[in-house]
C-alpha cells in the first residue's frame, strides 16, 4: 500500500548557541505516513522534544525542510504556519495546561472559539460528542481543578480533537500517569487512529506504549537511528 506521507522531515538541522554552539538535531530525516501511529523513543537529550516542537511547527529555526499533508511548511509566514497548525495538529503533553477554573466542556470548547469557524452553539455540540467519545460526558460541568490526573489527559486529547485535526502530536502524554491510564490513553489513541482516520507521533519514554505503537522512532544524540 502506498499511503501517503503526512509528515515528512528532510535534514533537519538545529543549534542551540546558548552559551556556545551545540548542534542539537543532525540531519533529521523521516517520513510519517496517513494512518500510522508513531513513537520516538531516546534517552533524556536526545533532541525528542526539539524536534516535536519543530514538526509542530511552534520552532521554525533550523535547517531543512519540513512538509505537513505534502505542504512545504519551512519559509511559510507566521500567520499561515499558525492556519496550518490550528487545522492540521492537535497536541497532547505530559502537563495538559487545562484552565483550571473553566469547566471540562469549555477547556474542550476553547480552541474552536479560538479558531472562530463555527458558531458557539456547533463548538458546544461538537465538544460534548467528544466528551462522550471519550467516555467523561458526566464531567462536562466540574472545573477541570476538581478532576483526576487520568481524567485530565481525557480532557486534553478531547481539546487536542475539536478543531478536526489530521495529525495528533504528544509529548509524553502517559507521562504522569499509572499504568492502568496509560493503557486507556493507549486504547484511545489506538482507536482515533482508525475512528477518525488520524495520524499520530508521540515522544514517550514509556517502552510498553512504544510497543504498542505501529513504529518506533529512536533517537541517540541527535541522530534518527536507522
Ligand atoms: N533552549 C535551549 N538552549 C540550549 N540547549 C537546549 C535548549 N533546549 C534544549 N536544549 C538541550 O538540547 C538537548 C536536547 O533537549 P530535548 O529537550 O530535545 O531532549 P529530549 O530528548 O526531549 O529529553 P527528555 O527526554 O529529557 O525530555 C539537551 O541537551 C538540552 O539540554
Amino acid at each position: 500500500m502506498n499511503k501517503k506521507s503526512v509528515i515528512r522531515a528532510t535534514g533537519i538541522n538545529k543549534h542551540f548557541y546558548t552559551p556556545t554552539d551545540y548542534h542539537v538535531l543532525r540531519d533529521v530525516s523521516f517520513d510519517v505516513h496517513a494512518g500510522e501511529f508513531v513513537s520516538i523513543m531516546g534517552k533524556s537529550g536526545s533532541g525528542k522534544s526539539t524536534l516535536l516542537y519543530i514538526l509542530s511547527t511552534m520552532d521554525t529555526v533550523y535547517e531543512g525542510e519540513l512538509f505537513l499533508d505534502d505542504r512545504k511548511i519551512t519559509g511559510l509566514p507566521a500567520a499561515e504556519l499558525s492556519a496550518v497548525r490550528n487545522e492540521h495538529i492537535g497536541f497532547v503533553f505530559q502537563f495538559h495546561y487545562l484552565l483550571e477554573e473553566f469547566t471540562v466542556l469549555d477547556n474542550v470548547s476553547l480552541p474552536a472559539w479560538k479558531l472562530a469557524r463555527k458558531s458557539r452553539e456547533e463548538i458546544r455540540a461538537a465538544a460534548t460528542e467528544l466528551l462522550k467519545l471519550l467516555d467523561i460526558s458526566k464531567l462536562a460541568d466540574k472545573r477541570a481543578s476538581r478532576i483526576s490526573g487520568g481524567e485530565r489527559q481525557r480532557v486534553a486529547i478531547a481539546r487536542a480533537l475539536i478543531n478536526s485535526p489530521t495529525i495528533i502530536m504528544g509529548d509524553e502524554p502517559t507521562g504522569n500517569l499509572d499504568s492502568k491510564n496509560a493503557d486507556n490513553v493507549l486504547a484511545i489513541f489506538r482507536d482515533l487512529v482508525t475512528a477518525r482516520d488520524l495520524t499520530l507521533l508521540i515522544v514517550t519514554h514509556d517502552q510498553d506504549f512504544a510497543d504498542r505503537t505501529d513504529r518506533i522512532i529512536t533517537m541517540e544524540d541527535g541522530r534518527v537511528l536507522v
